[in-house]
C-alpha cells in the first residue's frame, strides 16, 4: 500500500503524469480511427439510395448486379473490418498495466483516516484544515464536497464520530452554497439527520428530517423518523428530568492518561521541564572520552533531558550520508510491523504507520561509518547491536507510545539481551508534527535533520526504565525519515557498569 510512506506517495505523482500522457496518446489514436470511420461513412452514403419501383428490372442490368454484389463484398466488408477494429490494442494493454499502479480502496481510506487521525491529535476542525491550517508549505489545497463526504464516511466507519459529524456538516454546508458534487443533498441529509440525533442534537435531527421531507414528501422513512423525534422532543419537554434518549448512542472514547498526554505533547503542550532543571542542561563538545576518532572532530553534544538522560548530537550525519542511506532503503521499504506479545507474531497496525527496512554494513561503507559513529558517541559495544533500521513516515505516519526494550518472545533475547540503548537519527526536518515524545516524563524532541538522540532503555540494574515510554507523533506536513540503532545488553558489561543500588 502507498499511504504509509510519503516516499511511495511521490511515485503516484509520476504515475498520474504518465496516465495523462498515455490517455492523451490513446485519444489521438481514437480520433484518427473516428476520422477513418467517417470517411467510410462518406463512401457508403454516396451509394445509390433511390431505387426504381421495378427492382427486378433494375437488377437485371448486369452492370447494376455487378455493382451491388461488389459493394456488398468489398465496401461493406471493409466497413465491417473497420468498425470491428480495436484502434489501439497496445495502448489499451499498456493502460491496463498502468492501472495496476493505481492505489487500492484501502489506500484511499488510509489517507482519509490519516487526515482524521491528524485532526484528533492536533485538535483540528475541518475549518482549520480548509482555511489555511496546513498551508505553511505553500500549497493551497481544499477539499471538494465529495471529498468531505468521503472523509466523513471513513471517519464514521472507524468510529471517529466527532470528526465524521464535522465533515458531514461541511459537505452539507458546501451543497447549500450551491457547489456541484456527485453526492446529493438527500444522501448527505439521510446520513446526517439520524447522526445528529445520535450526537445528541435533537433540534438539528428534526430540522434536517423536515428538509428531507421537503425534498421528497413521499419519503416514508423520513416521515417515521420525524414522528419519533417529535415524540422525543415532547417527552423531554414534558418531563425535563427524564434523561433524553438522544445522546445515548454517543461514543465517548476514553483515552488512558498516557494517550492524552501523548497527544498533548505532540501539540507542544504539557512539556514538563522546569526552568530550574532547564538551566542545568548543557551543550558541549564531546570526544567520547578521548576517543581518537573524535579528538580532532568532537561531537556537538546537547542535554535534551535530565531524568532520564536523553542526549542529542548535532551534525551527527551529513546530508550526503543521509542521501545514500535513503537511496539504499527506497527499494526495500515495506510497511513496518509491530510485535504481538501474546502470539509472538508481527503484524501491521494503525499504531505504527510507516515504512521501514534494515541496512547491513556490506551494502555500503556509509552504513559501517554510521554504525562506527554510534559506537564512538555512546561508547557501547556494537557487536550485538541490531542492524541499522531506516523508517519513512507517510501521511499521518506515527508510532504510538511504546517501549523499545519490550521484546517478549524474542529468540535473540537470551543470547544478546534487551535493547539497552536507542540511537535515533533524524534524517529530515519535519514541517509540522512528527516530534518524538515521552509521555511519562513530559519530554518532546523535535526532528532536526542530521542530529541523533540517544537514551538508555534499561536501568543500570538491567530492568526496563519505565520513563522511556515514547512515541512518534503523527506527521502533519512533511516527510519524516529516521534511522534507529538498537544496542543490546550483552557485551556492555565493561562499558556500562551495573548499579550498586536496585533502582538506578
Ligand atoms: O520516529 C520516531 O520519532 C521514533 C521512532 C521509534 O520510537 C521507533 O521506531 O521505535
Ligand atoms: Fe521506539
Amino acid at each position: 500500500e502507498f499511504y504509509s510512506s510519503i516516499d511511495h506517495m511521490t511515485k503516484l505523482v509520476a504515475t498520474e503524469r504518465d496516465l495523462i500522457q498515455s490517455f492523451k496518446d490513446y485519444v489521438t489514436v481514437e480520433e484518427a480511427h473516428v476520422a477513418h470511420l467517417k470517411s467510410c461513412l462518406q463512401l457508403v452514403e454516396s451509394f445509390p439510395r433511390d431505387f426504381p419501383e421495378d427492382l427486378e428490372k433494375y437488377i437485371s442490368n448486369p452492370l447494376t448486379a455487378y455493382k451491388l454484389v461488389r459493394r456488398l463484398k468489398s465496401e461493406w466488408m471493409m466497413v465491417e473490418t473497420v468498425t470491428k477494429l480495436s484502434p489501439a490494442p497496445e495502448f489499451l494493454d499498456s493502460l491496463s498495466v498502468k492501472f495496476q499502479q493505481i492505489p487500492s480502496d484501502e489506500d484511499l481510506d488510509g489517507v482519509a483516516l490519516g487526515l482524521v487521525r491528524l485532526q484528533e491529535t492536533y485538535r483540528l476542525q475541518p475549518k482549520n484544515i480548509l482555511e489555511g491550517g496546513l498551508m505553511e508549505v505553500g500549497n493551497v489545497e481544499t477539499l471538494s464536497t465529495d471529498e468531505a463526504f468521503h472523509v466523513a464516511t471513513v471517519a464514521h466507519k472507524n468510529l471517529k464520530f466527532h470528526y465524521a459529524y464535522l465533515w458531514m456538516l461541511e459537505a452539507l454546508k458546501q451543497l447549500e452554497e450551491g457547489r456541484v458534487a456527485r453526492v446529493t443533498k438527500k444522501e448527505v441529509i439521510n446520513f446526517l439527520a439520524p447522526f445528529s440525533f445520535q450526537m445528541g442534537d435533537l433540534a438539528q435531527a428534526i430540522y434536517l428530517t423536515e428538509q428531507l421531507l421537503k425534498l421528497d414528501p413521499n419519503d416514508f422513512n423520513a416521515a417515521n423518523h420525524l414522528k419519533f423525534y417529535e415524540h422525543m422532543k415532547e417527552s423531554i419537554q414534558r418531563n425535563r428530568t427524564e434523561t433524553p434518549a438522544s445522546g445515548a448512542h454517543i461514543y465517548v472514547p476514553s483515552f488512558p492518561m498516557e494517550q492524552q498526554s501523548y497527544e498533548a505533547l505532540c501539540r507542544g503542550e504539557g512539556i514538563k521541564m522546569t526552568p530550574r532543571r532547564q538551566r542545568a542542561l548543557f551543550c558541549r563538545y564531546s570526544t567520547g572520552g578521548r576517543n581518537p576518532r573524535l579528538i580532532y572532530a568532537p561531537m556537538k553534544e546537547e542535554d535534551e533531558w535530565d531524568q532520564p538522560q536523553i542526549t542529542r548530537y548535532h551534525d551527527f550525519i551529513s546530508d550526503k550520508e543521509i542521501d545514500t542511506i535513503k537511496q539504499l532503503s527506497r527499494p526495500k521499504l515495506a510497511r513496518a510491523m509491530v510485535l504481538d506479545h501474546i502470539t509472538g507474531r508481527n503484524f501491521s497496525a494503525e499504531i505504527r504507520v510507516s515504512k521501514s527496512t534494515w541496512l547491513t554494513e556490506d551494502e555500503d561503507p556509509v552504513v559501517s561509518r554510521v554504525n562506527q559513529r554510534i559506537a564512538d558517541v555512546t561508547g557501547l559495544d556494537m557487536q550485538m547491536a541490531e542492524e541499522l533500521q531506516v523508517a519513512n513516515y507517510g501521511i499521518g505516519g506515527q508510532y504510538e507510545p511504546h517501549y523499545d526494550s519490550k521484546l517478549a518472545n524474542d529468540s535473540e533475547f537470551e543470547a544478546v539481551g534487551g535493547r539497552i540503548a536507542t540511537t535515533l537519527i533524524y534524517m529530515s526536518d519535519v514541517n509540522m508534527g512528527g516530534a518524538t515524545v515521552f509521555p511519562t516524563i513530559g519530554a518532546a524532541l523535535q526532528p532536526e535533520k542530521g542530529s541523533a538522540v540517544v537514551w538508555y532503555n534499561l536501568l543500570q540494574n538491567g530492568q526496563d526504565d519505565q520513563r522511556t515510554l515514547h512515541a512518534a507523533c503523527p506527521v502533519l506536513v512533511g516527510n519524516k525519515w529516521v534511522s534507529n540503532k538498537w544496542i543490546r545488553e550483552r557485551g556492555q558489561e565493561f562499558r556500562r557498569r551495573c548499579a550498586l543500588s536496585e533502582s538506578e
